[in-house]
Order: structure tokens, then sequence, then C-alpha cells
């Protein structure tokens, strides 16, 4: 029977930064919104997570990081210890300077290595600007470094370049895969963008009637040519498997 308000998961820490999720649920009263979702992420995979508007992608997200205990569900999952988060939004304090925020939460000791972050997102100097004062990139950037601080074995990214335009959108890939080559997470980025998703991930899904649809590996050589004959088949694919028919080539950024 279905508990109307009872998360009743179990939830295991896993070893490394891997995740594995079996049977995992999440219903909204009488919606079921992910219907036994089975997923394993090895350890330092950059997996990109596609799917239509509304079809579960924040809710497996935020299930993943643990922030939906109140919501209805079952299921197993197996997550790394530290986890951290970025959203579309920066979601940085306006009270706090730069410093401080990428510092959040994090022990005195971790100074340093604040400060080297920052410089690692192309803000060396900017530790007590205000987030007022920045771009909207630049925040995202502060929000990228605040993410890294705890030194997260898994990084989840939900839609974090959507608000951006599309140049500083392409400056922020390449500022992730820098980071990802460096820090070594295990990456887990929800997009509505298939480019985005094939230009970064090893690893595209597309979520369907609440189960992963499609699960394509992409192992094309880096860094990706969105005109090349592969990159435009898998295209082709993870489009069709959103259900939007390519009646024109896309737009190549
Ligand atoms: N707190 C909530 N209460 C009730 N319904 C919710 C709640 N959160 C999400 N939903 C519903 O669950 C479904 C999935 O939402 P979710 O935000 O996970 O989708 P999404 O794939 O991330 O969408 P988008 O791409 O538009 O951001 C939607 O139909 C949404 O209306």
């Amino acid at each position: 029977m279905r508990s109307s308000h009872l998360n009743q998961q179990r939830v295991r820490t896993a070893e490394d930064g891997s995740v594995e999720l079996r049977g995992l649920t999440r219903n909204f009263g009488d919606d079921d919104i992910l219907k036994g979702i089975d997923l394993t992420i090895p350890d330092g995979q950059f997996v990109a997570l596609l799917g239509r508007s509304g079809s579960g992608k924040s809710t497996l997200l935020r299930a993943i990081a643990g922030l939906d205990h109140s919501v209805a569900g079952s299921g197993l999952l197996r997550v790394p210890e530290r986890t951290a988060m970025v959203f579309q939004d920066s979601r940085l304090l306006p009270w706090q300077r730069v410093l401080p925020n990428v510092l959040y939460g994090q022990p005195r000791s971790a100074r340093p290595r604040g400060v080297d972050l920052l410089a690692e997102v192309g803000l060396a100097g900017r530790e007590k600007s205000w987030p007022n004062s920045l771009s909207g990139g630049e925040q995202q950037r502060v929000s990228l470094a605040r993410a890294l601080a705890g030194e997260p074995q898994l990084l989840l990214a939900d839609e974090p370049f959507g608000a951006l335009d599309a140049l500083t959108r392409i400056k922020m890939h390449g500022l992730l895969r820098t980071l990802v080559r460096t820090h070594r997470p295990t990456v887990l980025l929800v997009t509505h963008d298939v480019d985005e998703a094939i230009s970064l991930a090893q690893r595209v899904l597309v979520l369907q009637s609440g189960r992963i649809g499609r699960d394509v590996t992409i192992d094309l050589p880096e860094p990706r040519d969105a005109t090349d004959p592969g990159f435009q088949r898998i295209r082709r694919d993870l489009l069709a498997a959103l259900g939007v028919e390519q009646t024109a080539p896309q737009p190549v950024p």
C-alpha cells in the first residue's frame, strides 16, 4: 500500500562517488512521478539527464540529494557521503561577500581552499565582492566554487546554465569540464539542452514516463564537434526519444 506522506525508502552510504538506485518511486498525491528507477552510476562518471518538462528530472535529483524527506516514495538509494548541488539560480547569500559564500558551512581551515577555488573558476581577487555586483555567469561560477568547497564525491546540477546567454553557457561548459577533470566528482547534470548533454557527458539518460527510457554512452572524442556526423546521429536519437521531430538542422553554437 502506498503511503500518502511517508517516505519509505532505504538509504545507504556508498564507499565512493558511485550512485545506485533500485526501484526508486516518488509520487505527489495520485501522480506517480518516478515509477521504479533502476540506475547505477560508477564513481567519476559524468552523466547528463534529459527529459521533457515535468518528466521528473528535478524530483529525481532532489531524491538523490536527500532534499525530499517529506515526499512519498520508496526504493533503495546508495549515495556518496559528500554530495553537493548547484541550481539554475546561484542561491548565494546576498548579505555575505563572495568568499564567505564559497566557504558557507565549511570550517575556517577551508579558507585557502576557497581562495584557490575562486581562482579556478576565474574569479581571483573577487573574494570581497558582493554577489549582486557579479554578472549571472559570475554568480554561477561562485556557486560552482561553493559546491566544490566541501570536496564532493557527487555533484548534482539542476540546469545550472539554463538562465545564461548562449556565449556565457559555452564558456561555462569549458569551465565545468576543467573543474570535473581536476576534482573528479561523479556528475549528474539535468539539462534541457541536448547539445549540452552530448558535449559534456560520458553518458546521457532520458527520463520518460517515470523511468529511464534511454541510456546512451557518448564515446565521441573531446573536444566534441556538433557538426560531426556521430554527434548528429546521437542528437537525432535523443531528440526522437524526447518526442521532438528534427525538421531542420539545429543551429550550431
Ligand atoms: N512539491 C510538489 N507537489 C506536487 N507536485 C509536484 C511537486 N514537485 C513537482 N511536482 C510535479 O511533479 C512533476 C515532475 O516535476 P519535476 O520538477 O521533477 O519535473 P522536471 O522534469 O524537472 O521539469 P522541468 O524540466 O520543467 O524543470 C511535475 O508534474 C510537477 O508538477
